[in-house]
């Protein structure tokens, strides 16, 4: 604040010095010009030379005073987006396109932080130089000063009128850049999909009409300013006119000093710029706004999933995991439709694998987001350990129960940033803390069959890439199980992250699994036999509820509908080139049993 008010303090003086220049060009008009007194002018030509001088340096001084607090704000308002954004819960993301928060992020702060810095600071100087200018022109000659006064009140009006309009233009622009942004996002995400479908044409046609609505915006907006600008231009001009027949017919009549005409039009001529910049300026605030509106849309969102006031705290859970009469339903779910989980009920017990199957779509990777409250549930509770997984701070809930999922995610960042990721205590420099460091990467690593790592070009150092596209989806899959694996949790929840591996590469992670964490809940997805029958044991969910618990051959021998799940699950496998998965599973059932 004080920056900017020295700022705008700056340009104020900056332009009273420019106001006071005609004032100094009528004494030399009325004094040494009228006298004849040439050597008089001298004195009077420096002082405007200073004058203009210190003008330039108090110009320079706005721009230096803003640069840093104006970046300041700008960082500090990005930096608490993206702390929302990552507070925010999943279904606020499911409801953003991500094209909408990148234009926030990016184009929206960059044109407060230049309003801030240029527009705020000149508009709020600019409109004091013109009341201060219109109250020197009255003083100089009161009838010249209400003729230039009343000829600019339809500028005023005209302004009013172009507010109402711009803003609504302004909002629908940003908003079309933002969608712009969106599918440039997603066409470059989904690149592959778009070539292998020959889809590229299609993706850029449907894409030239969005450039070209948000052209179309541009171009309205862009008349809107021009008609703002032919009141700006003319205005002034006819009341200068107007002004120019009266003052001289003031001073033929002596009423006027000629000294003090030419002082009111290098007034008026000072006056002229502020006067001008006033639709530009009035169009950049605009902008502003908007964009001010848009950033607080997402700061102002409600965070449904916040931590308690008081938040229960446990250093080492034993791991049990309880669903009991849990009831959920995704907002945006048509009422017609009854709750995808409707009473689920099941029991996981400390150290044991449990598999979750069930139709496609029934729910079970929703059953598994309630566990780290990606979503909370709508009735019911989860529970860890008998305490409901609400009353943790999420922080150490995501501490507790760790999640891989099949769409394995992978940052900009080395393997063992990618491995350690939920392991912040281990990122320090000392030998200790380092080799602690080593120990659980390599431990997660061997347990995740992802010892590739260590062949990469830089090993473990490596740098995957965005979302790791240079590897394949299986050592993708691999390292993100090693990921969950490192946080060492009590209870490890998998939302199906084995299925781009083979059948022999998931039985060896199973067993390793449950050789080294044995002490580790587990709770896995499965669109896999071969992954039930690596499970202690498994519950089927059906209508949105578990309707049977129990070892898969207990299931098979009892439950119609398991077999019919099971069967679809083989059928599946079978299509996807998994021929020998019968052979497989039997191999791994001994393994298994062994
Ligand atoms: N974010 C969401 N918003 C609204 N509905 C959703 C959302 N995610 C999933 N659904 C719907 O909820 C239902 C269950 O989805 P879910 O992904 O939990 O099923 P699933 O059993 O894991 O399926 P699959 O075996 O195919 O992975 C589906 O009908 C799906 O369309």
């Amino acid at each position: 604040m004080p920056a900017f008010a020295a700022s705008m303090a700056a340009a104020l003086v900056a332009q009273l010095i420019a106001l006071t220049i005609p004032q100094v060009l009528q004494q030399i008009v009325d004094g040494p010009l009228a006298d004849g007194d040439a050597s008089a002018v001298v004195p009077l030509a420096l002082l405007v030379f200073g004058l203009g001088a210190t003008e330039a340096l108090l110009y320079a001084l706005r721009r230096w005073l803003v640069v840093g607090p104006g970046t300041k704000v700008e960082a500090r308002m990005r930096n608490a987006l993206y702390a929302k954004l990552q507070d925010l819960p999943v279904s606020f993301h499911d409801r953003w396109p991500s094209g909408q928060l990148l234009s926030r992020a990016v184009s929206d702060l960059g044109l407060i932080r230049r309003w801030l810095s240029f527009g705020l600071v000149l508009t709020g100087a600019n409109l004091v130089i013109i009341g201060v200018g219109v109250g020197i022109l009255m003083s100089m000659n009161w009838m010249l000063g209400l003729i230039f006064l009343v000829c600019s009140l339809p500028l005023w009006w005209a302004g009013w009128r172009f507010e109402g309009r711009y803003s609504e233009k302004s909002r629908l622009s940003q908003d079309q850049q933002g969608d712009l942004a969106t599918a440039v996002e997603e066409s470059v995400h989904g690149i592959r999909v778009l070539k292998a479908f020959g889809r590229g044409k299609h993706a850029l046609s449907s894409f030239r009409a969005q450039a070209e609505s948000l052209r179309r915006t541009e171009i309205e907006k862009a008349r809107l300013d021009a008609n703002i600008w032919v009141w700006i231009m003319v205005v002034p001009t006819v009341a200068l006119a107007l002004c120019l027949v009266v003052g001289v017919w003031l001073a033929a009549n002596g009423q006027l000093t000629v000294g003090e005409l030419v002082a009111f039009f290098a007034t008026a001529a000072v006056l002229a710029w502020p006067i001008e910049s006033i639709g530009f300026m009035l169009a950049f605030a605009l902008d502003a706004r908007t964009a001010t509106d848009r950033f607080f849309d997402i700061l102002d969102s409600e965070n449904t999933i916040v931590d308690p006031a008081e938040p229960k705290h446990d250093e080492r859970p034993r791991g049990e995991l309880a669903f009991s009469n849990v009831h959920f339903r995704y907002q945006d779910s048509p009422d017609r439709f009854g709750d995808l989980l409707d009473g689920v009920e099941l029991v996981v017990e400390p150290g044991e694998t449990m598999a979750l199957v069930g139709l496609t779509g029934s729910g079970k990777t929703t059953m598994t987001a309630l566990t780290t409250r990606l979503y909370d549930v709508t009735g019911g509770s989860v529970e860890l350990d008998g305490v409901d997984v609400r009353a943790f701070t999420r922080e150490e809930l995501r501490r507790h129960i760790a999640m891989a999922f099949e769409d394995a995610t992978l940052f900009s960042a080395s393997v063992r940033d990618n491995v350690l990721l939920g392991r912040p205590e281990l990122a320090g420099d000392e030998p200790a803390v380092q080799a602690e460091a080593e120990r659980v990467l390599d431990e997660a690593l061997r347990i995740a069959q992802a010892g590739f790592a260590y062949d990469l070009p830089e090993g473990v150092d490596t740098k995957v890439g965005e979302e790791g596209m240079s590897l394949s989806g299986g050592q993708r899959q691999r390292l993100a199980l090693a990921r969950a694996v490192a946080a060492k949790p009590a209870v490890l929840v998998l939302d199906d992250p084995l299925s781009a591996l083979d059948v022999a590469t998931e039985a060896r992670v199973e067993a390793e699994l449950r050789s080294v964490l044995a002490d580790t809940t587990a709770l896995i997805v499965a669109h896999r036999p071969s992954t039930v029958m690596l499970a202690d044991r498994v519950a089927l969910l059906e209508a949105g509820r578990v309707t049977a618990v129990g070892t898969h051959s207990e299931l098979l021998r009892e439950s119609e509908h398991y077999r019919f799940v099971i069967s679809s699950l083989e059928d599946d496998e079978r299509r996807h080139g998994g021929g020998d998965a019968d052979e497989a599973s039997e191999s791994m059932r001994e393994e298994a049993a062994s």
